[in-house]
């Protein structure tokens, strides 16, 4: 086996350049079997295998760095640089992450996870490397999707008045997790027609040039390519900027790939070099089904099909489910995704409401503004948007939609702990970053019959609203508690002395557990569903103080600015002996890993919150 002879980085320059197809091929093997073991991000890995085999042999790592954008196709970089033995743990708890990690490895020159980051990082190495006269090259890998995303702009506007080396590489497969979108995806599609009709020409030309009075034909035809190539120039846009074009090359032909490396080396400037590679290949299921490949589930290696196929629905279901009876009820209702109309669950809304439905790529920030622009305009939009990718448009949120108090719904889909993908992806912050603005409300639903009325709910609001809710299953517990929502009321579910559980949406189901637990140990205990996390229902905190015990907070969210601390605020003020405990994530980042885990590592399962409530019973006694 070649793989056998790369056990650290640089090891790949020992092999004969013959041996790469073949080294190629045992990558996509490994890959393929080692993620439908364990998941991870299939296509795009498979995509790049023979690009990243291409990057190590024409540069020397660690002393050149090489920035992926959003970090997901890493695996043969992982794979090449030492870290072969750690993909039977890939995104297990304690295991090797999934995205570039610079704790992980020296090779890993910055770590991503959000798209569109890697060319305002790579110009910071490249001038951080000029000031302090260092000489490695450096190398921001960024997708066609990513490409769509505004910081890829602001950056790319800074780097074009650079004078010294800096090489983006842009990895055009033509897809981003879905079809990619918008005029960027468009530009790009014509260079690569405009290549393969290039090609044919040379085809065509070859041929002339063998028959009698050929040569004045080809003659002919190459001033009218020259002509067209005014039209359809590779890179115009680029290279207009003051950046220089080189490409597209095909991403799978590692020598044309390493002359192309060679030639960027020598630009005295920022040089683009543009690679054509194609999303999965090699895995059939992953060629014919990119999006389904992009994040796969275990699944089996023959066929493609998942090895624990779904059997329940999750939240982004039902969502999907509201949102086209919503759109059914109120023609006013349009849907917004910034690039994942299947992880949000949109697409379906798209399928009834093509008019109504917006991708605007990797754009959070633009998303929110035009829906902000929408509701002025009359409409009732709903922006759907995982947790932590919602982060990037905070400003937004405030300036153009809360300041002017509109109307927007914000459908915050992956909050909490989402798992595998680790700390650039929890949802742990969306309670107190959206909290703490004046004009927002925020919701988080128990179960997912709730998480339909929040919507219907947040739609009869003149105001903006966001609903948060975790990755996965939707609970299906507590279906006899379906209160109708009324405004900033929390739901009482249980009330009994002693104990008093204020749980928000996921945290229900964990709550009736505790709320076992404690009954268990001869204590009373109430349950209530706090439904608004901002604002809080007073009333709710007053009963609560009213419980001669512990009132505990429970939420999956930092503490900090989470709902606990907004209940800590008022409860504090009331008369009474009950005490307050806060179940938050504590001050710091959570990992990637198995979720079920994790919130036992961070306290927030129900042992832990039953056991520490119950030892604080036992010490006032
Ligand atoms: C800010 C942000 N929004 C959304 C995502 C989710 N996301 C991850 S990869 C991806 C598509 C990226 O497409 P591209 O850069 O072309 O890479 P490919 O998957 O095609 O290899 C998206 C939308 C993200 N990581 N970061
Ligand atoms: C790399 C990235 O940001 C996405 O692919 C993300 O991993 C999707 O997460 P879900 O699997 O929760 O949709
Ligand atoms: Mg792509």
């Amino acid at each position: 086996m070649l793989l056998d002879r790369i056990n650290a980085v640089n090891d790949i320059k020992k092999i004969d350049p013959e041996d790469y197809p073949a080294l190629a091929e045992e990558i996509r093997q490994f890959l393929i079997g080692h993620i439908s073991k364990t998941g991870g991000h299939l296509g795009s890995n498979l995509g790049t295998v023979e690009l990243t085999m291409a990057l190590h042999l024409s540069f020397q790592l660690p002393e050149d760095k090489i920035i992926w954008d959003v970090g997901h196709q890493s695996y043969t970089h992982k794979l090449l640089t030492g870290r072969k033995d750690q993909f039977d743990n890939l995104r297990k708890f304690g295991g090797m992450s999934g995205f570039p990690k610079r704790k992980e490895s020296n090779c890993d020159s910055f770590d991503t996870g959000h798209s569109s980051t890697s060319i305002s990082a790579g110009l910071g190495l490249v001038k951080a490397r000029d000031i302090q006269g260092q000489k490695n090259s450096v190398i921001s890998v960024i997708g066609d999707g990513s490409l769509t995303g505004g910081m890829a702009y602001e950056a790319l506007n800074n780097a074009a008045k650079l004078e010294t080396n800096f090489i983006i590489v842009l990895n055009d497969n033509n897809m981003s997790i879905s079809e990619n979108v918008g005029g960027i995806s468009k530009y790009l599609n014509n260079i690569r027609t405009a290549n393969a009709y290039l090609d044919i020409k040379e085809g065509v030309y070859n041929t002339l040039k063998d028959i009698p009075r050929g040569d004045r034909i080809v003659e002919g035809i190459r001033k009218a390519k020259s002509g067209f190539k005014q039209l359809v120039v590779p890179g115009m846009f680029f290279e207009d900027m003051g950046i220089t074009y080189l490409g597209p090359v095909d991403g799978h032909n590692i020598p044309a790939m390493l002359r192309m490396f060679q030639e960027a080396k020598r630009v005295r400037n920022t040089v683009i070099v543009h690679v054509i590679t194609q999303k999965g290949k090699g895995f059939e299921p992953a060629e014919r089904h990119p999006a389904r490949f992009h994040g796969a589930e275990p699944f089996d290696t023959e066929t493609g099909i998942p090895l624990n196929p779904r059997t329940t629905a999750n939240y982004t279901d039902i969502f999907s489910t509201v949102m086209c009876k919503l759109g059914a009820r109120n023609e006013k209702v349009v849907a917004i995704t910034a690039a994942m109309p299947d992880g949000t669950g949109l697409r379906r809304f798209r399928n009834m409401y093509p008019d109504r439905f917006f991708d605007v790529g990797i754009a959070e920030e633009h998303a929110v503004t035009f829906a902000a622009g929408l509701a002025v305009g009359g409409l009732k939009p709903v922006v759907a948007i995982y947790s932590s990718f919602l982060q990037r448009a905070y400003d937004q949120i405030i300036h153009d939609v809360c300041i002017q108090n509109l109307p927007v719904v914000f459908a915050v889909d992956r909050a909490g702990i989402v798992g595998s993908d680790g700390e650039t992806h929890q949802g742990i912050f969306d309670l107190s970053y959206l909290s703490s603005i004046p004009n927002m409300h925020v919701m988080a639903p128990k179960n997912k019959w709730e998480l339909s009325d929040m919507m219907k709910y947040a739609l009869s609001l003149n105001a903006p609203v966001a609903i948060r809710y975790p990755r996965g299953e939707a609970y299906a517990g507590l279906k006899e508690f379906r209160a109708p929502i009324e405004s900033f009321h929390a739901e009482a579910i249980y009330l009994e002395k002693d104990v008093c559980l204020l749980a928000v949406g996921s945290m229900v189901k964990t709550a009736e557990e505790v709320r076992r637990l404690i009954r268990e140990a001869g204590y009373g205990c109430s349950l209530i569903n706090a439904r608004f996390v901002k604002p809080i229902d007073e009333k709710a905190v007053e009963y609560a103080k009213k419980h001669h015990g512990i009132t505990a907070a429970m939420e999956e969210n930092v503490a900090s600015g989470g709902y606990g601390e907004r209940v800590r605020e008022y409860f504090d003020t009331l008369p009474g002996e009950g005490e307050l405990l806060n179940f938050a994530i504590p001050d710091e980042y959570v990992e990637h890993g198995n979720v079920d885990l994790l919130k036992k590592e961070i306290g927030i399962d129900a042992e832990s919150i039953a056991g520490a409530i119950l030892a604080r019973l036992k010490e006032r006694e």
